[in-house]
């Protein structure tokens, strides 16, 4: 502290000889142009009528900001009306589509046969998307139904896309349950897992939001 008022010492007479050059400047016309420009900058209006004008300009654009808010907030309230009415909608015409199709139903998918079975006795064949016919002997077969047959060249995306509608309803708050069955090496984990392209049945599940 002692050192600043010091320091402020010695430079006071240099701060007086700059005072006394200013002086100069201080002429009755310099003085005029000032007076000049601070009558321009006073303001013509009383303060209170001028505090009184803002007010009214900051009242009036909160009650335009009040009646946006407000449209926005209606406009809001209808748009979820109207997306609770589609979802209802939505979920009504998707399970008549089940209740159409039927609440259980069995596929069969064949797999490709492998190089063991390619020379077996026994041939499975289809003859449409509803049968498998299974060659038990040289002149015997046995025919099952199914609601739906995948045969051996169907994709994962063919079966994906008959279990869609299903997983849609479970994405809708419905139980369902999807399950495969069949013996050892039959293509369970294949269906259920295999992811091969883009629309394989575990990425598809997940991108159903
Ligand atoms: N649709 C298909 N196309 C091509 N290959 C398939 C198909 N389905 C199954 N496979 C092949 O057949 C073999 C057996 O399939 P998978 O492992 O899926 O049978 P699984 O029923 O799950 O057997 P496990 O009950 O022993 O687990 C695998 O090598 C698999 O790659």
């Amino acid at each position: 502290m002692e050192g600043q008022s010091g320091k402020t010492m010695q430079s006071l007479p240099d701060t007086l000889s700059s005072l006394k050059g200013f002086n100069k400047y201080l002429t009755p016309s310099w003085i005029e142009s000032v007076s000049h420009i601070l009558k321009e900058l006073t303001p013509t209006k009383p303060q209170k009528v001028m505090e009184e004008e803002a007010q009214n300009v900051f009242e009036c654009d909160d009650t335009e900001l009040d009646i946006k808010v407000a449209k926005i907030q209606d406009e809001m309230v209808s748009l979820g009306a109207q997306l609770k009415q589609k979802t209802l909608q939505k979920r009504e015409s998707l399970n008549n589509y089940l209740d159409l199709k039927g609440s259980i139903r069995v596929f069969c998918r064949m797999r490709p046969f492998n190089h063991e079975e390619s020379y077996s006795s026994r041939t499975m064949f289809t003859l449409d998307e509803s049968n498998v016919f299974l060659k038990v002997a040289e002149t015997k077969t046995k025919q099952y139904k199914f609601d739906k047959v995948f045969d051996p060249c169907s994709t994962q995306g063919d079966v994906f896309s008959e279990v869609e509608p299903v997983i849609k309803s479970a994405i809708d708050g419905y139980n369902v349950c999807i399950f495969a069955y069949g013996q050892t090496g039959s293509g369970k984990t294949y269906t259920m897992v295999r992811c091969t392209s883009s629309t394989t049945f575990p990425p598809s599940f997940r991108k159903q939001k």
